[in-house]
């Protein structure tokens, strides 16, 4: 079963990713945080998280996010101007700022726009696309008139978080529509949500034997030895755990130090990553991480766990 770290946008940037495949591995593809289109343009940001001199992973998928074929036209350009084969089509994301404009998951009620962007993909043989998606937007069978014209495209995966949007990352994953979409599905499925423990992805293999992966988002943040742990078949000490935690984290502290300007800016980049790392490690310890107001006082909380 493949492993797959997914796009989670301002945490599993270019630095995230290099520094995590070097320090813990197990990982076969990771996903970029969506590009997109602003006022016609791209963002440099997004043009420098997916140039080839800021990435070491050994296989990286951009994903775009997009609502109109032109668009998709733009960023499936920009994807191959920078030598990437491969890339990822968000039908996911959650976020009003999105959805308003019929992109993400905003876009799965409207069967007529799906088939628009999936009609386009004939025009990029030289990509390899996969579609990352929810069950839908406000009701969880909105991908029933989908899952035909996903079939007829050329995919090479889909990739299901099966909650709606509407729910953003609330309330339970809804596995008996997994299921349904798995029993249907033509093409190459990842499950994706709620796997926190190597428990959880055997599980999940086991129910759903014909999988080609799982995909790793939150839980992988929490426990970045989570692929590794299940590629090998054993499990991290805590102690050993933390020392290479801190390793990761020392090494993208160096990063955003040389990078960032400023404590403010730098506190604001490395304190979120602490909502998810280590979940278990000392709650005062994670407290004082998270109130820190000066550098000084992030690093004695965190030389503290
Ligand atoms: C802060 C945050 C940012 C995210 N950014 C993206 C993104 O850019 N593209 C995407 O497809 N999904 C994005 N996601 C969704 C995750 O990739 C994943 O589908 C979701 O977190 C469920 O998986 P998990 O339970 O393993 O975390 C984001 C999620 C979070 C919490």
């Amino acid at each position: 079963m493949k492993l797959y770290a997914a796009p989670l946008q301002g945490f599993t940037e270019a630095p995230w990713r290099n520094l995590h495949q070097e320090v813990f591995g197990g990982i076969d593809a990771y996903y970029t945080p969506f590009v997109r289109m602003e006022k016609g343009e791209f963002r440099n940001k997004d043009v420098r998280e997916i140039a080839s001199e800021n990435n070491t992973v050994s296989r990286l998928i951009p994903q775009l996010i997009a609502s109109t074929p032109a668009e998709l036209e733009r960023l499936a350009g920009l994807f191959i101007e920078k030598g990437y084969k491969e890339a990822d089509i968000n039908m996911g994301c959650p976020f009003p700022l999105m959805t308003g404009k019929h992109k993400g998951s905003g876009i799965l009620p409207y069967p007529a726009e799906v088939e628009a962007l999936l009609k386009e993909l004939v025009h990029y043989p030289e990509l390899g696309f996969s579609v990352k998606m929810r069950l839908g937007w406000e009701c969880a069978d909105e991908w029933r008139p989908l899952l035909p014209l996903l079939n007829a495209a050329p995919l090479r995966r889909i990739v299901l978080h099966p909650r709606i949007g509407k729910q953003q990352y609330k309330g339970e994953v809804d596995l008996a529509a997994f299921t349904a979409f798995y029993e249907e599905c033509a093409h190459p499925l990842v499950y994706n949500g709620d796997l926190l423990t190597v428990e959880d992805i055997r599980k999940v293999d086991e129910e759903f034997p014909r999988l080609e992966g799982v995909m790793l988002g939150r839980g992988l943040l929490a426990n970045p030895a989570l692929a590794w742990e299940y590629a090998n078949g054993t499990v991290f000490s805590p102690d050993e755990l933390h020392e290479k935690v801190k390793a990761l984290h020392a090494r993208l502290l160096q990063y955003y130090e040389a990078h960032l300007q400023g404590e403010a800016q730098l506190l604001s980049k490395m304190k979120p990553y602490w909502e998810y790392l280590l979940p278990d490690a000392d709650r005062k310890i994670k407290k004082a991480i998270k109130k820190a107001t000066t550098m000084d006082k992030y690093l004695t909380a965190v030389n503290q766990l």
